[in-house]
């Protein structure tokens, strides 16, 4: 079976430029939501992967792979991996691009065997963006951020309205985090406000 994929971005595309509100290259990205599997603090055996904006739009993801996370005994299961992608690629287009989106398709190119103990290092970029399509490609580097590539993963994220998240989700549970985040928001704009007033 041949390796070679299909040309990525497979559609003509328009450079994906941060948003002008993009936290900066450094920036700790924080949970976006607690009940989060991919990088919530409440699911104890979530992934609990974390992510900083690196330089021209790229983020640096990482997560240790636990017993929780097993499928053959002693090695992650892939679904699980796919599931550490998908969250640093949306992680990477909602921080970088602030814009909602949703993953439409995601590709997982599995190399090397990821054992228990390990710590996958997720290095994504911004492909490019055609109309609502944004695709976006990681690479999953086994236990350094320059060691062996494990895992690859290329995907399309849609753009939704904010009406996706309370039509199809938990309208309640999504007030709550709003406000969470604005009240987040206003504590940040107070230091700032102290620090140079
Ligand atoms: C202001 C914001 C501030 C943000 C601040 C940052 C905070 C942190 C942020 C964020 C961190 C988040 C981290 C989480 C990460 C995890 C993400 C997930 O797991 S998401 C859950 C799994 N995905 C779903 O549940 C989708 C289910 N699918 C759908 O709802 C629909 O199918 C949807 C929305 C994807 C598309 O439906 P349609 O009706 O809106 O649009 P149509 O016309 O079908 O598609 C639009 C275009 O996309 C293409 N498309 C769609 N799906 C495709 C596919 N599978 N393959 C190829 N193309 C596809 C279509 O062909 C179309 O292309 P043409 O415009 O015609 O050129």
């Amino acid at each position: 079976m041949s390796r070679v994929s299909q040309p990525w971005p497979p559609v003509p595309v328009e450079p994906a430029e941060a948003h002008p509100k993009a936290p900066p290259a450094g920036t700790e990205l924080g949970v976006h939501f607690g009940e989060c599997f991919g990088c919530g603090d409440e699911v104890e055996s979530g992934l609990h992967l974390r992510s900083r904006v690196g330089e021209g739009q790229t983020v640096h993801s990482k997560f240790t792979v636990t017993a929780a996370h097993q499928g053959a005994p002693g090695l992650a299961h892939g679904g699980l991996l796919a599931c550490a992608f998908d969250e640093a690629l949306g992680s990477t287009v909602g921080n970088l691009l602030r814009r909602p989106a949703v993953t439409g398709k995601l590709e997982t190119d599995f190399r090397r065997p990821v054992p228990v103990g390990s710590t996958l290092y997720i290095a994504t970029r911004l492909d490019g963006i055609a109309g609502r399509k944004i695709y976006v490609s990681a690479d999953g580097h086994l236990d350094a951020e320059d060691g062996p590539i494990a895992v690859s993963a290329r995907a399309l994220f849609v753009v939704v309205g904010f009406e996706h998240f309370s039509n199809h989700g938990d309208p309640q549970a999504l007030e709550k985090l709003a406000a969470a985040h604005e009240k987040a928001k206003r504590a940040r704009e107070q230091r700032e406000w102290e620090i140079n007033p």
